[in-house]
């Protein structure tokens, strides 16, 4: 029967036909699909997540549950930062019972030991004789305005029994009792001086004046550092005591040379008057 085959060939046809037609309406409602459904359902998952990315859809009692949390969060913040402040307080309040290691220093009894007071004691020389003078068993207080000097020259005897530091300017007066004054407090090398002449002449007279007039009020030893600049610009090398110099009095660096010879000018006078 030839007919048969025929019919089955169509049949196959029809067949195949229809299977693409549904695969194409398969594929054609995928792609009619409403895309925020994928979104929905993860909003589902991860509801705050949803809102915050849209937060159109929140409705009010939704917002207020966020602004509650939020709220709740900046509290909780805020009680941490307080409990953080008491326990810093707790830390430094520590910190200060707790005795410091210090360089060991000698014993010297009420007699021999001196009260003794620095001036330009951070600085480099004087943090040295800092050092050197409490080891020796000395009560040492160091004044300081802190221009070139730092406090970590001396911060290895801070809190120590002897030892004193005070944030002052010289150029002011002081009023304290000590046994011994070392006068140290100048700027000391040219960018120093230069940077403030008037201040520089300020610190050598004025600062030597109150010194001076301290170590006379509590009848002091006082030792007042001058400097080779005193010479100016020498002509004799090296410079005898006996050498009175070649200076200029209105040269750049004269603010620290023509102060420190006042300085010294002024250690003679008060010592010829007060010793007299
Ligand atoms: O002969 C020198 O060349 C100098 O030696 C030392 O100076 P130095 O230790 O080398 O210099 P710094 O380390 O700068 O010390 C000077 C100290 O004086 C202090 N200072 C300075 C200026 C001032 O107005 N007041 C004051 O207390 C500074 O802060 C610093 O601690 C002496 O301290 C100076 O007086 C001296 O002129």
């Amino acid at each position: 029967m030839p007919m048969v085959p025929i019919a089955k060939k169509r049949i196959k046809v029809t067949a195949s036909v229809l299977i693409v037609l549904i695969l194409l309406l398969a594929l054609y409602r995928s792609f009619l699909k409403d895309p925020t459904d994928v979104n929905r359902s993860e909003a589902n998952l991860n509801k705050d997540h949803w809102a915050f990315v849209h937060p159109k859809i929140m409705d009010d009692g939704e917002k207020e549950g966020i602004h509650q949390k939020q709220q709740k969060l900046v509290n909780q913040i805020e009680q941490a930062k307080a409990q953080i402040a008491i326990l810093e307080d707790r830390v430094r309040a520590l910190e200060a019972s707790t005795p410091r290691k210090y360089p060991q220093v000698k014993y010297l009894n009420y007699k021999n030991r001196k009260r003794i007071l620095i001036t330009g004691g951070a600085g480099f020389v004087g943090s040295h004789l800092v050092d050197t003078l409490m080891v020796q068993g000395h009560e040492v207080i160091v004044v300081d305005n802190f221009f070139t000097g730092r406090k970590r020259n001396v911060e290895h005897w801070l809190g120590h029994e002897n030892f004193e530091l005070i944030h002052h300017d010289i150029v002011n007066p002081l009023f304290i009792e000590v046994d011994e004054i070392y006068h140290l407090a100048s700027p000391a090398s040219p960018p120093h001086y230069m940077y403030n002449p008037v201040k520089t002449i300020k610190t050598n007279t004025m600062g030597t004046i109150n010194m001076l007039g301290l170590a006379k009020r509590v009848m002091a030893k006082v030792l007042i550092a001058s400097t080779s600049e005193v010479y100016g610009d020498p002509t004799v090398h090296p410079q005898p005591e006996t050498y009175w110099g070649h200076v200029n009095p209105i040269g750049p660096r004269a603010c620290y040379d023509e102060g420190k010879r006042v300085s010294e000018t002024l250690s003679y006078a008060y010592a010829k008057q007060v010793l007299s």
